[in-house]
């Protein structure tokens, strides 16, 4: 049978860069280019292994004028967005101006955000429908803290996240979305979660896709793991059935070690 290391995939890797409040827009254009020169030395095709990079929202425009200027194959999206399409919400940014940018995704969420800014559940879904309704493809963040692991209700504490962020919506929006599991104890600390642990966090958020609405909505919906992602473990956890990429924050800010991420399938297909 076909597997990851013969390179086939069920549904197309997304390796995701989550520069979280790092790099002003000088140092954006620095970086996109040369990540873009070393994924052109080595031939990546952009169609097998889709990446993308999330900016502060201070850096999009730069992104996306050199993005057009040099016909770049990366993608990119915005960090968070507003459940609001437009209005009184200083400091906001809507979904409507990402997708103006030339967003493809957008980051909904992320744990930083949970923890930072107090986000909700509901608040999640609403950004969520906000994301849709302005054409962009979320990238739903989902985990659990080290408190809920240890207790063992990581699995029905992730589930119950994902449940409630899906909240009306349809089946055929589910299939477009992109999830990540990412476990909080994992994030910035240098412990990644053992790739069986992410594997069954997957399967789990699939099958409850698969329960909510049917098992070719869950086939269709890319999962991807992120907490400490480097390129020294990044073919470990991508080997793993259900994981359909990365999402990767503090390593993403070299473009060395993240174009070597970027290239897993070379770890994959050599070890
Ligand atoms: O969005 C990215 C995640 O928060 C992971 O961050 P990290 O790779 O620095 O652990």
């Amino acid at each position: 049978m076909a597997s990851k290391t013969d390179g086939v995939y069920d549904r197309t890797p997304l390796i995701a860069g989550n520069w979280k409040m790092n790099m002003d827009h000088f140092q954006a254009v620095s970086l996109v280019q040369k990540l873009s020169w070393t994924l052109a030395d080595n031939d990546h095709d952009f169609d097998k292994v889709q990446v993308a990079v999330f900016p502060p929202f201070t850096d999009l425009r730069s992104v996306q004028t050199l993005i057009m200027a040099d016909k770049l194959e990366l993608t990119y999206g915005g960090q968070d967005l507003s459940p609001h399409d437009t209005g009184a919400f200083t400091g906001d940014v809507s979904g409507d101006f990402l997708k103006k940018l030339g967003c493809a995704y957008v980051l909904v969420g992320h744990s930083e955000r949970r923890s930072v800014h107090a986000e909700t559940n509901q608040i999640v879904n609403a950004k969520l429908q906000a994301a849709l309704r302005h054409g962009l493809t979320p990238i739903l963040c989902v985990g659990e803290g080290l408190e809920t692991r240890q207790a063992g209700q990581h699995v029905e504490f992730t589930k119950q996240q994902l449940r409630e962020a899906l909240e009306g919506i349809s089946a055929e929006q589910t299939a477009q979305l992109v999830i990540a599991y990412e476990p909080v104890w994992a994030i910035g600390t240098g412990e990644v979660a053992g790739s069986d642990d992410a594997q069954e966090m997957s399967a789990a958020l699939r099958d409850e896709i698969a329960e909510r609405y049917d098992t070719e909505t869950a086939n269709s919906t890319r999962v991807l793991y992120g907490g400490s992602v480097k390129a020294d473990n990044v073919a470990t956890i991508m080997r793993e059935r259900d994981i359909d990429g990365v999402l990767v924050g503090g390593a993403s800010l070299d473009d060395a070690e993240f174009a070597n991420i970027v290239r897993f399938e070379h770890h994959l297909l050599t070890d």
